[in-house]
């Protein structure tokens, strides 16, 4: 059988990567979340809770772990978030590896990696997309989300390849500072090609 074609999709924070990962399974191709895949794991019974309660006492609790107080330790402390990333990221590759085997008959696949770049995931997809709007879209964005300050956003993006070289780097580039339809078809434009 012959392996699906993968997508890589990625973005800087709030440029509207899961939107679009959303308008991808709406045009009939699988998506793998690494966020939600993160979420479960660290979520209420999660198979992470127990490591991550070893390395940062107090972060978890019955309702899974406290993200704001874990996201508090770990942005801005590069130690703090490497021990994080070393519990993390090997448990998302395993979930990856599964949904890949279980796709495996179809054309084409997305991973939906917010690290893709930073974590050398572009190496082992086929074509990289990169979701991108201008600076002050992202930027409202972001901050309108509860919990959000300009020194949080300030700290991840910090953490992130900045957009233009995400915009360099990319076989494709989707453009979210537009109307969400308009979005849309383009995204369901590029998965037809794709898929051929
Ligand atoms: C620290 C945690 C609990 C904070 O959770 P919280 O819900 O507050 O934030 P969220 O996950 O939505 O992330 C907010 C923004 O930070 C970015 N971000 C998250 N982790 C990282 C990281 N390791 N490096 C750079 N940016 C990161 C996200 O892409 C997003 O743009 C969580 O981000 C986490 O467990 N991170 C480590 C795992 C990881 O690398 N996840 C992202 C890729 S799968
Ligand atoms: N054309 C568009 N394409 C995508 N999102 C849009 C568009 N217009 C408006 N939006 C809005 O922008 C927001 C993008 O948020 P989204 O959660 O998709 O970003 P994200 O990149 O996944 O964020 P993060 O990296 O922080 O997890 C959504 O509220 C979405 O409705």
């Amino acid at each position: 059988m012959t392996q699906p074609r993968i997508v890589g999709l990625t973005g800087s924070i709030g440029m509207g990567k899961s939107t679009v990962a959303a308008m991808f399974a709406r045009a009939g191709v699988p998506v793998f979340d690494a966020d939600a895949e993160v979420r479960a794991l660290q979520g209420p019974g999660g198979d992470l809770l127990a490591p991550i309660e070893a390395a940062f006492p107090g972060t978890t609790g019955p309702d899974g772990v406290d993200r704001d107080r874990l996201g508090r330790e770990v942005f801005g402390n590069a130690e703090a978030l490497g021990r994080l990333e070393a519990i993390v990221h090997p448990a998302v590759a395993r979930r990856r590896e599964r949904f890949l085997l279980e796709h495996a008959g179809a054309p084409l696949v997305v991973f939906d990696i917010p690290l893709l770049f930073e974590k050398g995931g572009h190496a082992s997809v086929d074509t990289v997309v990169v979701v991108s709007a201008p600076e002050d879209v992202q930027r409202e964005r972001v901050l309108a989300r509860p919990g959000m300050t300009p020194e949080k956003f300030a700290q991840i993006l910090a953490l992130q390849v900045p957009d233009a070289e995400k915009r360099r780097r990319a076989d494709h580039v989707i453009d979210t500072g537009v109307p969400l339809a308009q979005t849309e078809a383009a995204v369901r434009d590029l998965a037809a090609r794709l898929a051929r």
